[in-house]
């Protein structure tokens, strides 16, 4: 069995910040749990509601009350009217990642947490509406309409693919985002999470500390990995050519995006399994250039560098071939994360204290305020 990577260093590695009964990452090297269920089993097992439900309320439902969930979270998917005025104005050059901020924070001016007792009711509707507020504002700013965002879908994952592409989805498809909407759930305290963790010990409303993680998982370091993933792999037209490219990227000591990870030590579990749904999704599509492309990288990677594909990676030929703009690959991710983030604001709030770390001062010793006229 692989070991726990060394953590240690700058970025707080390997420093415990607080406790959590949500999620192991890497306890053997490259293992991941929520709430003690293996990745793999519910990446297979169950849809992502049930994922969301389990992060959220502390179990795996039972078929009336998954039944319940789905039917409330549907009932949560309608767009208020002053929300879709202000997503009107959004330009088209807008990236999605600052739109889904903007959502989520007129959604908080408009539908304020006034007690934390109404914490569960906020979070459900965010996590029924993120998809509706992407994808009311890409239509209108891209093609000018102005969709319905009430659909019939039975999850969030088909929600999604049926508002951004105006009809019902491919089967393999839901199926892909249940998949993919489970891997993309929740990771212990990574910096979106943190982000969120820290803005609840200051006792603010939920709005505010989903904000704030949307704005840190919006960086090429974290979530926004996924888009610049895609960005790259779309360069290359054969394995040949990515190999020569990597490798002048590797000389040049660029970062490769979708490779590393800041706790896993040799390989990220989610890999294999949305590396799979990418496959089965190439096979459909009839690509012979994206996927191959894909696994030749992730070939090139480990052997020059022992760097191995984290979760972005193959997310990225995976949503390209179920049509997904690539600037909505991280969209897809806040509307996932929005459960692990969600739940760690609900465990921060039952056992708080405000979080303020210390810094080790770097600075000139103290002296005295030199006038005005005195300074160079
Ligand atoms: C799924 C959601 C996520 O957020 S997963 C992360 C998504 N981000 C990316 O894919 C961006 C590319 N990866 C990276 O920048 C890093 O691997 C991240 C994820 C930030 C982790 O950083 P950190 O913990 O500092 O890495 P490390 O200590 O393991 O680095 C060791 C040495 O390897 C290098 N390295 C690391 N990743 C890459 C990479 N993708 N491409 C090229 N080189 C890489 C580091 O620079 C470091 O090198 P050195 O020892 O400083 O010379
Ligand atoms: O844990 C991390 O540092 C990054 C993250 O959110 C993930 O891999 O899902």
């Amino acid at each position: 069995m692989a070991e726990a990577k060394q953590l240690s260093g700058a970025g707080l590695r390997g420093q415990s910040a607080g406790e959590t009964a949500l999620c192991t990452v890497g306890q053997s090297g490259s293992g991941l749990t929520y709430r003690g269920y293996d990745i793999k089993a519910l990446a297979d097992q169950v849809e992502f509601e049930e994922v969301a439900y389990l992060l959220l309320y502390g179990k795996l439902p039972n078929v009336q009350e998954l039944q319940d969930y789905k039917a409330r979270l549907k009932s949560m998917r309608g767009l208020p009217a002053a929300l879709k005025t202000v997503l009107e104005q959004i330009p088209a050059n807008a990236h999605p990642m600052d739109v889904m901020r903007t959502g989520c924070s007129m959604l908080g001016n408009l539908e304020t947490e006034a007690d934390f007792g109404q914490q569960h009711q906020h979070i459900d509707r965010m996590l029924a509406v993120f998809p509706s507020i992407i994808n009311y504002w890409y239509n209108f700013a891209h093609y000018g309409k102005r969709i319905e965002t009430e659909t019939d879908a039975d999850s969030i994952g088909e929600h999604f693919l049926w508002t951004l592409h105006g009809k019902q989805p491919d089967p393999l498809h839901v199926k892909v985002m249940h998949a993919s909407l489970i891997l993309y759930a929740e990771h212990e305290f990574n910096a979106s999470t943190f982000t969120a963790r820290v803005c609840a010990s200051t006792l603010s409303d939920i709005h505010s500390c989903i904000t704030g993680a949307i704005g840190s998982l919006r960086g090429p370091l974290h979530g926004g990995a996924n888009e610049a993933a895609m960005a790259m792999i779309s360069q290359w037209q054969t394995p040949d050519e990515a190999e020569d490219a990597i490798m002048g990227m590797l000389a040049r000591k660029d970062k490769i995006m979708g490779f590393g990870h800041a706790i896993y030590r040799d390989s990220d579990p989610r890999n294999a399994i949305i590396k799979a749904w990418s496959k089965q999704l190439s096979e459909q599509v009839g690509d012979t250039v994206l996927f191959p492309v894909s696994e030749r990288v992730e070939a090139v990677m480990w052997r020059e560098k022992k760097l191995f594909c984290n979760a972005d990676f193959f997310h990225a030929s995976a949503y390209h071939f179920m049509g997904i703009p690539t600037e909505l690959f991280t969209p897809i991710f806040v509307c996932s994360r929005v459960s692990g983030w969600a739940a760690h604001v609900i465990e921060q709030r039952a056992n708080n204290r405000i979080i303020r770390p210390s810094a080790d001062y770097t600075g000139p010793d103290e002296r005295p305020v030199p006038g005005l006229e005195d300074r160079d």
